[in-house]
């Protein structure tokens, strides 16, 4: 065991009288804590500006955010990739606040991935600000959905400095971007804060937003710098770049001083006397286990973010942990309470101000707060289930120990019972040796690039040479046989009557959200993604809301609504579905003898059938079936088949093919996101016996967005080390049949039957034997 460090006192304090150490805690060490080194002020920063960030506390500026800041303010563009908490905004307030007061025609635009963030910015720079008036004619402003309709026309006439969302700038900025002439033609910055967030098809989306951008702000004769930062962002030179399609300077030696950090790997017990579906054991599921060390902490005074995967999860941990402390400190239940998006504005900010301001202890959230949120004081984050990737972990890790004098903090990630989660808290070194994974965008999918070379084209002529550099040829050739698009001379033009805007979801929904609704009261209780809404309020799902719960009664696609009543069930329900797969194209293939491995475009028709409805101890109480349209998906997907012959020489008998090849794809859905940074839930499989297209056992693991999302094209570059991870998952669990921390999934369409551990364990065996043997 460590030395004692801040982190592992907290723990032990908490756990004392249970032995929930010696059996939970698979690992601990400790990061040491690290000196700062500072640099003098650039001689360009006005004596004023410099006045207001020593008047904030700010004495002297770390190295990093004066080369960061020179950079820029010389008029490149910048990507800044130093820790959590290391000071990135003041790097780039410093060149921003400075131009802005040299030049009072200047502006600025500040892009960030979330509202939470966006809101935390602009209450930093106002609050630097503050009292110093030579800078209040800069009026920094929000502009988002938030943003009331009065605000926004005072926004777009006076503020100097715009706050906004990629997906308010492309459907309320760039799309009437003759209102903002003035801004753009005067634009001499934009940051892109949290770069490493933008990946999938929402980086895909973000980065064909951002061209769109510069050519705006070009044409009005504007010349922005762009700077990028994330503390989590590999490569981060050629990661903006990818994102902007200009080059960019990396900036990554990091002055910030660093307080001593506990990260402690947690693996819940099994359930005495509970089974599963098909009789699988149980595990304490994360969010209990989350649930009870939130309590044990606030009860020990210590101040911590609790994040959960689900929007549901948050609300469950929140409740449980207030439940569990009404028994032992009933004081503190008011300290403890959820944080998520989907929540109203004025909820949202009411809550980060009590997070900020100490009277919440405990809290718990998904990864709205994971973002850059500036809450110094934390000494404690609990991460409920792996988020998916290793930025991520690292980016929820640095809410904790913000603050300058110790900044000690505990870190625990607490696994769920799936595969990956296992893996990575016997296998440290998988998460805490392994550096943050390179963010994965594909902006020339056609998919994605079709509708915003629209937009582009509604916005302002399209050239030739534009096209080319985005790769976009084939697309425009299939807009102009279309009609959508029409050759001019100064250009490419929309046809009359396309207004494109209002069909792109940057985040890769299809067709808008759906509203739920309380019928007993009428209020508004959220929204979700349309594309996921069958799957999460079909009629009968519980949706839990603020602590409360409601079942829906009735989803209405057509009008976007789903209609819901409170009710408190002592069960959460998951949908059910069924799914078809179709080979469209074989893009790339390798054959290793009876093997074969290949990139494939596909479509796949889902259908949501039914539902279980589990008890909160995880006992499946029933499964109800439900009849909903089908949906078709042409994306990517990476496969491979098998010959009989070398399955029943390997000793999978015919017979057992279905459950060991369903059992290898489980697992391997859960091991993708090892090797490409996507979350479980961004994919999907299908395994079978006999393949209409192949003609034999095959498994598909496929993108779950429209054209792909390039995490099928990371496992089939990759396929090796994915498949060995897989197998040492599968056969280092110590279940004896199968559990959900190796080979059962919790979206499984077919209640997870059958499933075949030892056959997937040969499977898998096989997969790795014969691919590497071909080398
Ligand atoms: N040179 C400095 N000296 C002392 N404190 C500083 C200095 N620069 C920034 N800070 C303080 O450090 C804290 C963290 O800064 P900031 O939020 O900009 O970090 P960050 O790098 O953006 O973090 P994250 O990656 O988590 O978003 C702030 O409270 C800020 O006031």
């Amino acid at each position: 065991m460590q030395n004692l460090t801040f982190g592992s006192e907290l723990l032990r304090q908490s756990m004392a009288g249970t032995d929930a150490m010696a059996s939970c805690l698979t690992h601990m060490s400790v990061i040491p804590s690290r000196t700062a080194t500072f640099a003098e002020w650039p001689e360009w920063v006005p004596p004023e500006l410099t006045t207001a960030f020593i008047d904030s506390g700010i004495d002297e500026p770390w190295t990093h955010q004066v080369s960061a800041a020179d950079l820029a303010y010389h008029g490149n563009h910048v990507a800044l990739c130093t820790g959590t908490a290391s000071g990135k905004s003041m790097a780039y307030q410093l060149p921003i606040l400075t131009t802005l007061s040299k030049d009072p025609n200047s502006t600025a635009l500040y892009l960030s991935p979330t509202k939470a963030l966006g809101a935390d910015q602009i209450r930093s720079v106002s609050s630097l600000l503050a009292g110093h008036r030579e800078f209040t004619h800069l009026q920094p402003c929000a502009y988002d959905g938030d943003t009331d309709v009065e605000i926004r026309q005072w926004a777009r006439a006076h503020s100097r400095w715009i706050f906004t969302n990629p997906d308010m700038l492309h459907i309320g900025i760039l799309s009437g971007h003759a209102r903002w002439r003035h801004f753009f033609r005067h634009l001499r910055y934009i940051v892109i804060d949290e770069c490493h967030h933008y990946r999938g098809v929402f980086g895909s989306n973000t980065a064909l937003v951002l061209r769109r951008l510069l050519r705006i702000a070009r044409s009005a004769g504007g010349n922005p710098v762009v700077i990028g930062t994330s503390a989590t962002m590999a490569e981060p030179a050629e990661a903006l770049t990818r994102l902007i399609g200009e080059p960019a300077t990396a900036v990554t030696e990091d002055g910030s001083p660093r307080g001593e950090r506990t990260v402690a790997l947690w693996e819940p017990d099994f359930l005495p006397a509970v089974t599963g579906e098909n009789g699988a054991p149980v595990r304490r599921s994360a969010g209990s286990e989350s649930a009870r060390l939130l309590a044990d902490f606030v009860v020990e005074g210590a101040r911590t973010l609790c994040f959960q995967r689900s929007r549901r999860g948050v609300e469950l941990t929140a409740r449980q942990a207030r439940h569990l402390l009404s028994q032992t400190a009933p004081e503190l239940v008011d300290r403890v309470a959820a944080y998520r998006a989907g929540y109203l504005a004025d909820d949202r900010r009411r809550l980060e101000q009590a997070i900020s301001g100490g009277d919440l202890i405990g809290v718990a959230t998904t990864n709205a707060l994971e973002l850059g949120v500036d809450i110094s004081g934390l000494d404690a984050v609990i991460v409920g289930g792996y988020p998916g990737t290793v930025a991520s972990f690292w980016q929820q890790a640095g809410r904790a120990g913000r603050q300058r004098t110790s900044g000690d903090s505990l870190v625990v990630l607490v696994a769920r019972d799936d595969p990956l989660d296992t893996y990575l808290v016997h296998h440290p070194e998988a998460l805490l040796g392994r550096p943050v994974e390179a963010t994965v965008t594909d902006p020339t999918n056609p998919y994605i690039v079709t509708p915003h070379l629209l937009c582009a084209a509604a916005e302002l002529p399209l050239q030739d040479s534009e096209i080319e550099a985005w790769g976009a040829v084939d697309a425009v050739a299939g807009l102009a046989a279309d009609g959508m698009l029409k050759r001019r001379k100064a250009g490419w033009y929309v046809a009359p009557g396309v207004e494109p805007h209002a069909d792109i979801d940057i985040r890769g929904g299809i067709g808008g959200q759906v509203l739920i609704v309380d019928t007993t009261t009428s209020q508004l209780l959220g929204t979700v993604d349309s594309g996921r809404a069958m799957s999460t309020v079909h009629p009968g799902a519980l949706h839990i809301h603020q602590g409360e719960s409601y079942v829906v009664d009735e989803l209405d696609l057509t009008d976007g609504l789903a209609l819901a009543h409170p009710e408190e069930p002592d069960w959460t329900t998951s949908a059910r579905e069924t799914t078809d797969v179709t080979i469209t194209d074989v893009v790339a293939r390798r054959r290793c003898g009876p093997l074969t491995v290949a990139l494939v475009t596909v479509d796949v028709t889902h259908q949501v059938v039914g539902y279980l409805r589990t008890l909160l101890s995880g006992e499946v109480l029933d499964a109800v079936e439900l009849d909903m349209p089908p949906q078709t998906l042409s994306t990517r997907a990476v496969m491979y088949t098998l010959t009989p012959e070398a399955l029943e020489e390997a000793g999978v008998a015919a017979g057992r093919f279905p459950g060991a090849l369903h059992a290898a794809e489980h697992a391997a859905i859960g091991l993708l996101p090892l090797v490409a940074s996507c979350d479980r839930w961004d994919i999907g499989g299908l395994s079978t016996n006999q393949h209409p297209d192949t003609g034999l056992p095959t498994v598909f693991v496929y993108d779950g967005y429209m054209g792909g999302a390039g995490f099928a094209d990371r496992g089939f570059a990759a396929f090796e080390t994915w498949i060995a991870a897989t197998r040492d998952a599968v056969a280092s669990c110590r279940c004896e049949s199968g559990c959900p921390s190796c080979v059962q999934s919790p979206k499984c369409g077919n209640g997870n039957d059958p499933l075949d551990k030892d056959g997937a364990i040969t499977v898998l065996t096989l997969l790795s034997r014969q691919y590497s043997s071909d080398d």
